[in-house]
Protein backbone atom coordinates (compact mmCIF):
# COMPACT_ATOMS: atom_id res chain seq x y z
CA UNK A 1 0.00 0.00 0.00
CA UNK A 2 1.40 3.42 -0.93
CA UNK A 3 1.14 6.13 1.73
CA UNK A 4 -0.89 9.09 0.40
CA UNK A 5 2.03 11.46 0.75
CA UNK A 6 4.27 9.18 -1.32
CA UNK A 7 4.17 10.17 -4.98
CA UNK A 8 6.70 7.70 -6.35
CA UNK A 9 7.47 4.32 -4.90
CA UNK A 10 9.85 1.68 -6.16
CA UNK A 11 9.79 -1.71 -4.50
CA UNK A 12 12.36 -4.44 -4.95
CA UNK A 13 13.74 -2.68 -8.02
CA UNK A 14 16.44 -4.80 -9.63
CA UNK A 15 18.28 -4.49 -12.94
CA UNK A 16 20.60 -7.08 -14.29
CA UNK A 17 22.85 -6.54 -17.31
CA UNK A 18 24.10 -9.89 -18.63
CA UNK A 19 24.53 -11.39 -15.18
CA UNK A 20 25.78 -8.14 -13.58
CA UNK A 21 23.43 -6.69 -10.96
CA UNK A 22 23.61 -2.92 -11.49
CA UNK A 23 20.62 -2.26 -9.18
CA UNK A 24 19.76 -4.64 -6.33
CA UNK A 25 16.45 -4.68 -4.55
CA UNK A 26 16.05 -0.92 -4.28
CA UNK A 27 13.11 0.34 -2.19
CA UNK A 28 12.64 4.04 -2.73
CA UNK A 29 9.81 6.30 -1.62
CA UNK A 30 9.66 9.89 -2.76
CA UNK A 31 7.50 12.17 -0.69
CA UNK A 32 5.05 14.42 -2.50
CA UNK A 33 6.33 17.99 -2.67
CA UNK A 34 9.90 17.14 -1.67
CA UNK A 35 13.22 17.68 -3.42
CA UNK A 36 14.89 14.28 -3.25
CA UNK A 37 18.44 13.48 -4.35
CA UNK A 38 19.99 10.26 -5.47
CA UNK A 39 23.72 10.30 -4.82
CA UNK A 40 26.56 7.81 -4.72
CA UNK A 41 30.06 7.23 -6.05
CA UNK A 42 30.71 6.54 -9.74
CA UNK A 43 29.13 3.32 -10.94
CA UNK A 44 26.75 3.16 -7.93
CA UNK A 45 23.72 2.68 -10.17
CA UNK A 46 22.19 6.17 -10.02
CA UNK A 47 21.67 6.53 -13.77
CA UNK A 48 20.29 3.02 -13.99
CA UNK A 49 17.73 3.75 -11.22
CA UNK A 50 16.87 7.03 -12.94
CA UNK A 51 16.35 5.23 -16.26
CA UNK A 52 14.22 2.57 -14.57
CA UNK A 53 12.01 5.17 -12.91
CA UNK A 54 11.47 7.05 -16.16
CA UNK A 55 10.91 3.75 -17.99
CA UNK A 56 13.89 4.12 -20.30
CA UNK A 57 14.97 0.73 -18.95
CA UNK A 58 12.76 -2.20 -18.00
CA UNK A 59 13.41 -3.62 -14.53
CA UNK A 60 14.47 -7.26 -14.22
CA UNK A 61 12.16 -7.37 -11.22
CA UNK A 62 10.34 -5.02 -8.87
CA UNK A 63 7.53 -2.52 -9.20
CA UNK A 64 7.16 1.21 -9.68
CA UNK A 65 4.06 3.10 -8.60
CA UNK A 66 3.47 6.72 -9.52
CA UNK A 67 0.63 8.65 -7.95
CA UNK A 68 -1.04 5.44 -6.81
CA UNK A 69 -0.82 3.70 -10.20
CA UNK A 70 1.42 0.76 -11.07
CA UNK A 71 3.46 2.06 -14.03
CA UNK A 72 6.03 -0.77 -14.09
CA UNK A 73 4.99 -1.90 -17.56
CA UNK A 74 4.22 1.51 -19.07
CA UNK A 75 6.15 3.21 -21.85
CA UNK A 76 8.14 6.42 -21.13
CA UNK A 77 5.67 8.60 -23.04
CA UNK A 78 2.74 7.18 -21.08
CA UNK A 79 4.31 7.96 -17.69
CA UNK A 80 5.24 11.40 -18.97
CA UNK A 81 1.57 11.98 -19.80
CA UNK A 82 0.76 11.02 -16.23
CA UNK A 83 2.96 13.93 -15.12
CA UNK A 84 6.27 12.16 -14.37
CA UNK A 85 8.59 14.05 -16.68
CA UNK A 86 12.28 13.75 -17.15
CA UNK A 87 14.04 16.94 -18.06
CA UNK A 88 15.16 16.88 -21.69
CA UNK A 89 12.90 13.91 -22.38
CA UNK A 90 10.24 15.66 -24.38
CA UNK A 91 11.56 19.11 -24.17
CA UNK A 92 14.94 19.13 -25.87
CA UNK A 93 15.53 22.66 -27.05
CA UNK A 94 15.87 23.56 -30.70
CA UNK A 95 19.19 25.40 -31.15
CA UNK A 96 18.08 27.69 -33.97
CA UNK A 97 14.76 28.71 -32.44
CA UNK A 98 14.74 31.68 -30.10
CA UNK A 99 14.05 31.40 -26.37
CA UNK A 100 10.45 32.53 -26.93
CA UNK A 101 9.93 30.10 -29.83
CA UNK A 102 11.35 27.18 -27.83
CA UNK A 103 9.01 27.80 -24.91
CA UNK A 104 6.09 28.35 -27.25
CA UNK A 105 6.72 24.97 -28.91
CA UNK A 106 6.74 23.25 -25.49
CA UNK A 107 3.51 24.99 -24.51
CA UNK A 108 1.92 24.03 -27.81
CA UNK A 109 2.87 20.42 -27.20
CA UNK A 110 1.25 20.51 -23.81
CA UNK A 111 -1.88 22.05 -25.31
CA UNK A 112 -1.84 19.42 -28.07
CA UNK A 113 -1.43 22.12 -30.68
CA UNK A 114 1.86 21.00 -32.13
CA UNK A 115 0.37 20.23 -35.50
CA UNK A 116 -2.40 22.81 -35.41
CA UNK A 117 -0.75 26.11 -36.23
CA UNK A 118 -4.06 27.32 -37.62
CA UNK A 119 -5.52 27.63 -34.11
CA UNK A 120 -7.18 30.90 -33.25
CA UNK A 121 -5.11 33.99 -32.55
CA UNK A 122 -6.69 34.13 -29.12
CA UNK A 123 -5.31 30.71 -28.11
CA UNK A 124 -1.89 31.55 -29.49
CA UNK A 125 -1.90 34.90 -27.65
CA UNK A 126 -2.65 33.04 -24.39
CA UNK A 127 0.29 30.73 -25.02
CA UNK A 128 2.48 33.74 -25.67
CA UNK A 129 1.47 35.31 -22.38
CA UNK A 130 2.36 32.11 -20.49
CA UNK A 131 5.65 31.82 -22.45
CA UNK A 132 6.63 35.36 -21.42
CA UNK A 133 5.76 34.56 -17.81
CA UNK A 134 8.08 31.54 -17.84
CA UNK A 135 10.80 33.60 -19.53
CA UNK A 136 10.51 36.22 -16.78
CA UNK A 137 10.52 33.55 -14.03
CA UNK A 138 13.75 32.20 -15.45
CA UNK A 139 15.23 35.68 -15.88
CA UNK A 140 15.70 35.14 -19.59
CA UNK A 141 13.84 38.34 -20.58
CA UNK A 142 16.72 40.00 -22.34
CA UNK A 143 17.29 36.82 -24.34
CA UNK A 144 13.67 36.44 -25.50
CA UNK A 145 14.67 36.75 -29.16
CA UNK A 146 18.09 35.09 -28.87
CA UNK A 147 18.52 31.71 -30.59
CA UNK A 148 19.14 28.95 -28.02
CA UNK A 149 22.48 28.16 -29.65
CA UNK A 150 23.83 31.60 -28.65
CA UNK A 151 23.01 31.27 -24.93
CA UNK A 152 25.66 30.55 -22.29
CA UNK A 153 25.75 27.00 -20.95
CA UNK A 154 23.94 27.92 -17.71
CA UNK A 155 21.21 29.81 -19.55
CA UNK A 156 20.75 26.91 -21.95
CA UNK A 157 20.09 24.65 -18.95
CA UNK A 158 17.69 27.29 -17.60
CA UNK A 159 15.86 27.27 -20.93
CA UNK A 160 15.73 23.46 -20.88
CA UNK A 161 14.18 23.48 -17.40
CA UNK A 162 11.74 26.20 -18.49
CA UNK A 163 10.61 24.13 -21.50
CA UNK A 164 10.14 21.13 -19.19
CA UNK A 165 8.05 23.24 -16.83
CA UNK A 166 5.95 24.40 -19.76
CA UNK A 167 4.64 20.81 -19.72
CA UNK A 168 3.49 21.45 -16.13
CA UNK A 169 4.70 18.11 -14.71
CA UNK A 170 3.61 16.85 -11.29
CA UNK A 171 7.05 15.39 -10.77
CA UNK A 172 10.30 16.36 -12.42
CA UNK A 173 13.35 14.12 -12.71
CA UNK A 174 16.65 15.86 -13.29
CA UNK A 175 19.79 14.02 -14.27
CA UNK A 176 22.83 15.92 -13.03
CA UNK A 177 21.39 19.38 -13.64
CA UNK A 178 24.66 21.05 -12.55
CA UNK A 179 26.99 18.96 -14.72
CA UNK A 180 29.64 21.08 -16.39
CA UNK A 181 28.59 24.36 -14.74
CA UNK A 182 30.65 27.07 -13.10
CA UNK A 183 29.80 28.54 -9.66
CA UNK A 184 27.76 31.43 -10.94
CA UNK A 185 25.56 29.23 -13.12
CA UNK A 186 25.18 26.69 -10.31
CA UNK A 187 23.79 29.34 -7.95
CA UNK A 188 21.35 30.47 -10.62
CA UNK A 189 20.16 26.94 -11.45
CA UNK A 190 19.78 26.10 -7.72
CA UNK A 191 17.38 29.03 -7.46
CA UNK A 192 15.52 27.91 -10.59
CA UNK A 193 15.11 24.40 -9.22
CA UNK A 194 13.85 25.80 -5.93
CA UNK A 195 11.30 27.83 -7.86
CA UNK A 196 10.37 24.87 -10.07
CA UNK A 197 9.79 22.79 -6.93
CA UNK A 198 6.91 24.94 -5.70
CA UNK A 199 3.84 22.71 -5.89
CA UNK A 200 5.87 19.86 -7.43
CA UNK A 201 8.11 16.97 -6.52
CA UNK A 202 11.67 16.78 -7.77
CA UNK A 203 14.03 13.82 -7.88
CA UNK A 204 17.55 14.56 -9.00
CA UNK A 205 20.77 12.68 -9.54
CA UNK A 206 23.52 15.07 -8.55
CA UNK A 207 27.24 14.79 -7.90
CA UNK A 208 27.69 18.23 -6.35
CA UNK A 209 27.24 17.61 -2.62
CA UNK A 210 27.06 21.28 -1.68
CA UNK A 211 24.11 21.67 -4.07
CA UNK A 212 22.48 18.58 -2.58
CA UNK A 213 22.97 19.81 1.00
CA UNK A 214 21.54 23.21 0.19
CA UNK A 215 18.60 22.09 -1.95
CA UNK A 216 17.38 18.62 -1.02
CA UNK A 217 15.05 17.50 1.77
CA UNK A 218 15.85 13.81 1.45
CA UNK A 219 18.94 12.08 0.14
CA UNK A 220 19.23 8.46 -0.86
CA UNK A 221 22.77 7.13 -1.11
CA UNK A 222 23.51 4.25 -3.46
CA UNK A 223 26.61 2.14 -3.55
CA UNK A 224 27.16 -0.87 -5.81
CA UNK A 225 23.49 -0.89 -6.75
CA UNK A 226 22.16 -0.86 -3.18
CA UNK A 227 20.79 1.81 -0.89
CA UNK A 228 23.24 2.29 1.98
CA UNK A 229 21.67 5.34 3.66
CA UNK A 230 18.73 7.69 3.48
CA UNK A 231 17.66 10.84 5.29
CA UNK A 232 18.43 14.53 5.40
CA UNK A 233 21.95 15.74 4.59
CA UNK A 234 23.10 15.92 8.22
CA UNK A 235 21.99 12.33 8.82
CA UNK A 236 23.48 10.76 5.70
CA UNK A 237 26.73 12.72 5.88
CA UNK A 238 27.37 11.33 9.37
CA UNK A 239 26.66 7.77 8.33
CA UNK A 240 29.90 5.71 8.52
CA UNK A 241 29.04 3.71 5.35
CA UNK A 242 28.49 6.92 3.43
CA UNK A 243 31.72 8.44 4.74
CA UNK A 244 33.55 5.32 3.70
CA UNK A 245 31.93 5.28 0.24
CA UNK A 246 32.85 8.93 -0.25
CA UNK A 247 36.24 8.82 1.39
CA UNK A 248 38.44 11.32 -0.35
CA UNK A 249 35.67 12.12 -2.79
CA UNK A 250 34.03 15.08 -1.04
CA UNK A 251 35.48 17.51 -3.53
CA UNK A 252 34.70 15.34 -6.55
N1 LIG B 1 23.74 -1.02 -20.46
C1 LIG B 1 24.60 -1.53 -19.57
N2 LIG B 1 25.17 -2.74 -19.76
C2 LIG B 1 26.03 -3.25 -18.86
N3 LIG B 1 26.37 -2.65 -17.71
C3 LIG B 1 25.83 -1.45 -17.45
C4 LIG B 1 24.91 -0.83 -18.37
N4 LIG B 1 24.55 0.38 -17.83
C5 LIG B 1 25.20 0.49 -16.66
N5 LIG B 1 25.97 -0.60 -16.43
C6 LIG B 1 26.81 -0.85 -15.26
O1 LIG B 1 26.01 -0.69 -14.10
C7 LIG B 1 26.74 -0.03 -13.06
C8 LIG B 1 25.97 1.20 -12.62
O2 LIG B 1 26.04 2.18 -13.64
P1 LIG B 1 25.31 3.57 -13.57
O3 LIG B 1 25.63 4.32 -14.82
O4 LIG B 1 23.89 3.40 -13.23
O5 LIG B 1 26.07 4.24 -12.33
P2 LIG B 1 26.07 5.78 -11.86
O6 LIG B 1 25.92 5.75 -10.37
O7 LIG B 1 25.09 6.55 -12.62
O8 LIG B 1 27.54 6.20 -12.22
P3 LIG B 1 28.13 7.65 -12.67
O9 LIG B 1 28.11 8.49 -11.44
O10 LIG B 1 29.53 7.27 -13.05
O11 LIG B 1 27.31 8.16 -13.78
C9 LIG B 1 28.11 0.27 -13.61
O12 LIG B 1 28.99 -0.75 -13.18
C10 LIG B 1 27.91 0.19 -15.11
O13 LIG B 1 29.10 -0.22 -15.75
Amino acid sequence: MTAPDTILQAQGLTKEFLGFLAVKDVNLSVKRGSIHALIGPNGAGKTTVFNLLTKFLTPSSGTIRFDGVDVTREQPAAVARRGLVRSFQISATFPHLTVLENIRVALQRRAGLATQFWRSDKVLRQLDARARELIADFKLDIYTDTPAVDLSYGRKRALEIATTLALDPTMLLLDEPMAGMGHEDIDRVVELIRKAAVGRTILMVEHNLSVVSNLCDTITVLQRGEIIAEGDYATVSENPRVREAYMGMEEA
